[in-house]
């Protein structure tokens, strides 16, 4: 159905009516729009496939936005990108999955077709999590680059990753290792872990997590992730679930603590493979240099008790960053590698909930990036050429959310970075939340508000003095109110990656951290390094900046 007449009612009309008959996808120009019919529908599959490589299909479809990457890869020798967009819920994955089915049903023959598909449960148990909007909800970026060879077949693949209940592989593991893996890693039930328990939620419903356990050990063998690395693996998810359960006893009057020993710091140093000693430095000590002189300091209840979840959260996002890089191993193109490729973009959607902490933040900023990006290259680039040359063009209205970017980018990136780590850039911050709460003439003329430009309803409450100024920060995204917690962002945000001494743990005691490099480093330290050049405090948020 072509509109005559292009409007927002009209619109959306035509998606509801073309969604209430099934029909999920529509053609917006280069776009194509998919509603989530959150059911099976009787779109996909080999015939549908066929239908559309034969083209005696030609409606709206995944497989069709594939087929044509495809085609243009091949005849005008160019690589080709799939960008899926919208928020939390909205089908991105699923979408992305449909075409890689197709990419892998046209492109397969080699058998790595196989291996490409069989990496989404295992990202999915690592990476994914049940959220309030969304039962299997990513909770990193994923850009997989397919690679095809001169004559078209897949060669390989490499996949990048950019950063209620916790992540599914957590009750995977606790519901379907078998016994001996279970006496091993010393199991417990999921809702006696601390970690697990915050969110009383343990199921979802219409998913077996054992028998997810088992599709995820069995794509890691088609992987090639050995049946060694698979434990160490699951040790490292066993010790991440017990760090949790680590207690501290208060040591002195001044709140210094130790770590107590029972089952769970015992059960966590057998599995990292340190001493309690170790550990207990690690956790409730901390180590600087002063004129030459290593000082030991002691740490608070407070203190210790975020730098055990600052080192479980470490461990997990290197453990899920090695995994990357043996199934990009594995699906290594090599020297087979011809430069063309297509590359489908899945990232976290828009989220908000009740409350919201530094990683909804982060989330909806990369996703304002990238509604930028469409943007950009959607009207801006577009108008600007008819505009070059001399077309005559009525302009097309859109809105612009270059604002709310300046906003992240040159406000609250700066605060991030900045946050909290020196007095003169708490100055800075305040300054910066005064001018752009302050409703007075001189305040809204400011060079700030002039960045921020129309973006008013950025509005922070200080409600306590400063420095524990950020009580409540509120922010508006392209979709809803972000509500950001001090406390959330203070744990978040300032969370002391002591990287430089795990690094000396870790790599005394957790070789499979170590095993991977890059740039000629092993990963771990490279991280570290990169931190150390940069200007910022190694927290969280400096990530960000
Ligand atoms: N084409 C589809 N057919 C049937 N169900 C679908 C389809 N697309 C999405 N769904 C349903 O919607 C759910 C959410 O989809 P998906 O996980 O792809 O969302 P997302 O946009 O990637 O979300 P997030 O940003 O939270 O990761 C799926 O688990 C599935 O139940």
């Amino acid at each position: 159905m072509q509109l005559s007449y292009l409007s927002e009612p009209s619109v959306l009309y035509n998606l509801q009516y073309r969604y209430s008959q099934d029909m999920i996808y529509t053609k917006a120009g280069p776009v194509l729009v998919a509603v989530n019919p959150f059911k099976k529908v009787a779109l996909y599959g080999n015939e549908y496939i066929k239908a559309y490589r034969n083209k005696t299909m030609d409606s709206p479809h995944v497989y069709a936005i594939a087929d044509s990457a495809l085609r243009e890869m091949k005849s005008d020798e160019v690589n080709q990108s799939i960008i899926i967009s919208g928020e939390s819920g909205a089908g991105k994955t699923e979408t992305a999955k449909i075409a890689m089915q197709y990419l892998a049903s046209l492109g397969g023959g080699s058998g790595i077709e196989y291996e490409i598909l069989q990496t989404n449960p295992i990202l999915e148990a690592f990476g994914n999590a049940k959220t309030l909007r969304n039962d299997n909800s990513s909770r990193f970026g994923k850009l997989i680059e397919i690679h095809f060879s001169t004559t078209g077949r897949i060669c390989g693949a490499m996949i990048q990753t950019f950063g209620e209940r916790s992540y599914h592989i957590f009750y995977q593991l606790c519901a379907g290792a078998p016994t001996t893996l279970r006496e091993k890693l010393n199991l417990k039930k999921v809702d006696e872990y601390k970690y697990l328990k915050q969110s009383c939620c343990y199921s979802i419903a219409g998913v077996d997590d054992a028998e997810m356990f088992r599709a995820v050990t069995e794509a890691m063998n088609i992987v090639h992730i050995s049946k060694e690395d698979q434990d160490n693996v699951f040790a490292m998810v066993s010790a991440v679930l017990w760090l949790g359960d680590v207690s501290f006893t208060i040591i002195d009057n001044e709140n210094h603590v130790e770590i107590t020993v029972e089952e769970a710091a015992e059960t966590v140093s057998r599995l990292l493979g340190c001493s309690i000693e170790d550990l207990n430095l690690v956790l409730s000590k901390r180590h600087m240099k002063v004129n030459n002189e290593n000082i030991v300091q002691k740490l608070t209840l407070t203190q210790a008790t975020d730098t055990r979840d600052a080192l479980a959260k470490a461990l997990y996002a290197s453990l899920f960053e090695w995994l990357v890089e043996q199934i990009n191993k594995s699906l290594s193109v090599g020297k087979r590698r011809t430069g063309r490729s297509i590359s489908i973009l899945d990232i976290y959607g828009f989220e908000s909930f009740d409350k919201n902490s530094f990683e909804q933040f982060c989330i909806n900023y990369a996703n304002e990036r990238l509604q930028q990006h469409f943007n950009r290259h959607l009207f801006k680039l577009e108008q600007e050429e008819y505009v070059e040359d001399g077309i005559d063009w009525a302009k097309v209205e859109f809105e612009d959310n270059q604002d709310c970017l300046n906003l992240f980018e040159k406000v609250w990136a700066c605060t991030f970075s900045s946050l909290l780590s020196s007095s003169r850039n708490h100055k800075y911050v305040s300054l910066c939340w005064n001018a752009l709460n302050s409703t007075s003439p001189g305040a809204r003329s400011s060079p700030l508000r002039r960045v921020c430009g129309r973006v008013r309803p950025l509005r922070v409450f200080c409600t306590q003095p400063f420095p524990t100024f950020l009580q409540e920060a509120v922010s508006r995204t392209r979709t809803h109110d972000l509500i950001v917690t001090r406390r959330q962002l203070y744990r978040c945000a300032k969370a002391p990656l002591r990287f430089k001494f795990y690094q000396y743990f870790l790599k005394k005691h957790m070789p499979i951290l170590f095993g991977i490099s890059r740039g000629g480093m092993p990963l771990f330290c490279w991280k570290v390094v990169n931190l150390q050049n940069s200007k910022y405090k190694f927290t969280a948020s400096a990530i960000f900046a």
